[in-house]
């Protein structure tokens, strides 16, 4: 497949703060590829440097296969899209969409066209003749959103364009920008610390922790075989349970004994053990993997209940139905979905395969 985005060896720094390490990225064509990372990761600066508004210390960035390192933002033919609207306040949504293809001087019969692709395409026709401070921030969103899109470029970048907007109105725009994703046919990469909106948009999510990716792949290969500790624990909520133990031929920790489900350990060695809340369930069947501990708090959350409970010195979060009543400082078993599980090495963090 070819790539539309290299990016390879990009370091760059501020003063003392290294944003970016030796970072690489490959983004396929026509992907909506997702970089997740919490503040301050490096994500802004990432896309900065692919869209030539900062040169990178060290470092290439490749479109279609070209070098364009040295290359002006204009050449470059990539479309940004912001946190912040910026529309011009003076100026209808028509006129803010239409603005970059005035400045290129088509014709208006052009730039009409482009306007009803647009528009229609984003659903606010019946917006275009308002100015910006007659419109929701959801609405002036889309109408940012259309004055890239009229530009057709080789890719778009999205520096968290959703997050000035309340909840309903943000889980509205997913959904459209995955629709409008696929009817482009064009490459989004899009910037995001939020997992949710990473995990139900991206084709592929790259994780960034410290200017430096920790993994690539898709929304369920991260969530189901994170490569380390730190993925593990930054995608999902809650987050995964992580006890410690030693593993050989069994995983022992603290109170607690379970046969080790086939991870590849030479000898005995100190490890993690993780399991996500909903990988443990408190209906125990008999025959089961399970853990023995102690009720320490009861969640009651609406549509689950999140039960914590403690297990030898550590705790563990698990997810159980609604009507879930469990008292506090009764005892129960949680068993073990123990194809689910991971292991982590306690030294380096990363995740043991199994054999
Ligand atoms: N122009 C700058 N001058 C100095 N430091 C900067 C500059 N731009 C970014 N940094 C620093 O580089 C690091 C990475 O910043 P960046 O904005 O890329 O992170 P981010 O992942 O986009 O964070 P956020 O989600 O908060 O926007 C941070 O420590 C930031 O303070």
């Amino acid at each position: 497949m070819t790539s539309a985005i290299v990016a390879t060896g990009i370091s760059k720094s501020f003063g003392d703060v290294e944003a970016l390490k030796a970072l690489e990225l490959d983004i396929p064509e026509g992907a909506f590829f997702v970089l997740l990372g919490p503040s301050g990761a490096g994500k802004t600066t990432t896309l900065r440097v692919i869209a030539g508004l900062e040169t990178p210390d060290t470092g290439t960035v490749h479109l279609t296969g070209i070098d364009a390192t040295k290359a002006t933002p204009a050449e470059r033919d990539l479309a940004m899209v912001f946190q912040s609207y910026a529309l011009y306040p003076k100026q209808t949504a028509a006129e803010n969409i239409a603005s970059p293809l005035r400045a290129r001087k088509l014709p208006k019969s052009e730039i009409d066209a482009q306007l009803k692709r647009v528009s229609e395409l984003l659903h606010i026709e019946e917006l275009l003749n308002r100015y910006p401070t007659q419109m929701s921030g959801g609405q002036m969103q889309r109408v940012a959103l259309g004055r890239a899109l009229v530009r057709d470029p080789r890719a778009f970048l999205m520096d968290e364009p959703l997050t000035n907007l309340d909840l309903k109105l943000r889980v509205e725009m997913r959904t459209e920008l995955t629709r409008i994703h696929r009817s482009l046919g064009r490459t989004f990469l899009y910037v995001t610390n939020d997992q949710v909106e990473a995990m139900s948009m991206a084709d592929q999510v790259a994780v960034l922790r410290e200017g430096t990716v920790q993994q690539v792949g898709s929304a369920t290969e991260i969530y189901d075989h994170p490569a380390n500790r730190w993925v593990a624990t930054f995608v999902g909520s809650p987050r995964m349970n992580l006890l410690k133990c030693t593993a050989n031929g069994r995983l022992e920790g603290d109170g607690w004994t379970l046969p080790n489900p086939g991870f590849g350990i030479q000898g005995e060695r100190p490890a993690l053990f993780g399991v996500r809340s909903e990988d443990l369930s408190l209906d125990v069947r008999e025959e089961s993997a399970s853990l023995a501990g102690k009720v320490y708090a009861v969640e009651p959350l609406g549509d689950r209940t999140l039960v914590d409970v403690e297990i030898g010195d550590q705790r563990v979060i698990i997810k159980a139905a609604p009507t879930a009543s469990f008292k506090i400082g009764e005892e129960v078993r949680a068993s073990v979905d123990l194809d689910r599980v991971h292991l982590f090495d306690a030294d380096t963090e990363s995740a043991i395969a199994r054999a």
